[in-house]
């Protein structure tokens, strides 16, 4: 049976590690704060929003969402982000996607300052992660998938790693992660025009699944001893549970982890180390803030 890599646990160990830093910022004069912004009333979203805030909150930093109503115009949308851009007590930005169709996600990214990115999706911190330039933010699913590897000790060195999805959000930036020097990994990217999948997916030494498709990957398509990392956050209806939904990812859990050497479950894997991220990046943002003297709450 595959080892448990567990996302709760590491995440635990790397958040009492962040409280230390943030209680040293905050004696420095500095709270780092999070903004989200929500446009409409998405359960799903409105969910993720109340975790990252509540993740802020319990490290000692400010974490606040400004929930716009559905039918927000683009022009507003901008004015919310210019006032977050220039308020000097928000230290990270992030619009919670999907943003509903009418609003044009990619000029709304653009509109965040590159400086207050946390998410990293900012083309010129895609840009930046992509030459491999530490100034940039690296988004954090991907980010998050980095730290579990790196913590858990799986080898990369040479090894072939297999990503399924070709999104801008986790399999992109992970590709270039993944095969830049340190960890040395020999990348494959799949997508939903791959043709033959399982060919692919079967020559993994770590498979990585980002596509949002329960049992996408089943136990047929991968080779004993793989490490697989399931990015996968699907619900699927559930009386038995109390929400009435149980989350699942993109592979077949129970059959999978008879033939891995290690996996990521979900719910307690990815998802938590994506908020650790995120939590990581609002730091990060903070304490370049404060080098450049362009931070500090205002008293
Ligand atoms: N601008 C933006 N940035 C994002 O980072 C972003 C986004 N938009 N839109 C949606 C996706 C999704 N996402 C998740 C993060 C953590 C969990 C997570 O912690 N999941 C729990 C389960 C959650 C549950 O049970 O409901 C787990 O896997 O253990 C899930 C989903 C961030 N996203």
């Amino acid at each position: 049976m595959a080892r448990i890599i567990d996302g709760t646990e590491i995440s635990r160990v790397m958040r009492e590690q962040m409280a230390q830093e943030v209680a040293a910022l905050k004696a420095a004069g500095i709270t780092p704060g999070l903004s989200v912004v929500l446009v409409g009333n998405n359960p799903a979203s409105q969910a993720y929003v109340s975790s990252k805030t509540k993740a802020c909150e319990a490290l000692g930093m400010r974490g606040q969402t400004l929930n716009l109503p559905e039918n927000v115009s683009t022009q507003e949308l901008f004015a919310v982000i210019d006032r977050l851009n220039a308020d000097s007590s928000v230290h990270g930005i992030l619009v919670q996607l999907p943003l509903p169709a009418h609003l044009p996600y990619k000029a709304v990214l653009e509109h965040i300052h590159p400086d207050k990115d946390v998410d990293g999706f900012h083309p010129l911190n895609a840009g930046l992660a992509f030459v491999g330039d530490p100034r940039a933010f690296v988004p954090c699913t991907p980010a998050g998938i980095m730290e579990m590897i790196r913590r858990e000790n799986i080898p990369t060195r040479g090894k072939h790693a297999v990503i399924v999805g070709r999104s801008l959000i986790v399999s992109k930036p992970l590709a270039s992660l993944l095969m830049a020097p340190g960890p040395d990994a020999t990348v494959t990217l799949t997508h939903r025009h791959t043709q033959d999948l399982a060919s692919f997916t079967r020559q993994a030494d770590i498979l990585i699944v980002a596509v949002g498709k329960q049992n996408l990957i089943t136990a047929d398509m991968v080779k004993p001893g793989v490490v697989v990392i399931d990015v996968g956050q699907n619900r699927v209806p559930d009386d038995s549970s109390p929400r009435g939904y149980r989350m699942v990812g993109d592979v077949d859990y129970a059959a999978v982890s008879e033939k891995a050497e290690a996996i990521t479950p979900v719910p307690g894997g990815v998802g938590p180390m994506t908020i650790t991220m995120l939590l990581a990046n609002t730091l990060q943002a903070a304490r370049q803030m404060q080098a450049r003297g362009t931070s500090g709450n205002p008293r």
